[in-house]
């Protein structure tokens, strides 16, 4: 069952990301972070691996590529902010990010 984080869930779920370059907006409850690749090919083969794993989570990101670049969000709509669902496909961003 999706929920919404606790304070204490958000301590050890968001605050790692925060600190590996994940902002907060409080108010949307949502996080963001915008990655720059060395040209398009790079940014949608990016887009391609993290949205494979977003259909086999079935969670989806809000985001938007500008040639190098791909801009993230990410919130759980069913909940109306942030769950671990989250957490765990940022975390797989910056994993592929890193590959
Ligand atoms: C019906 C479907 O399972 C839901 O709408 C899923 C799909 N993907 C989703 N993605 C995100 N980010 N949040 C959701 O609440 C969500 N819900």
């Amino acid at each position: 069952m999706t929920e919404k984080l606790s304070d204490t869930a958000r301590k050890s779920l968001i605050d790692p990301l925060v600190a590996n370059g994940w902002t907060v907006d409080a108010e949307a409850d949502r996080i963001a972070k915008t990655y720059e690749f060395a040209d398009f090919t790079e940014a949608f083969a990016f887009m391609t691996r993290a949205a494979l794993w977003a259909e086999k989570w079935n969670h989806h990101p809000d985001w938007s590529n500008s040639y190098n670049r791909v801009t993230i969000s990410l919130t759980t709509h069913d909940v109306g902010g942030l769950s671990s669902l989250d957490a765990k496909l940022a975390r797989k961003m910056d994993q592929i990010r890193e590959d």
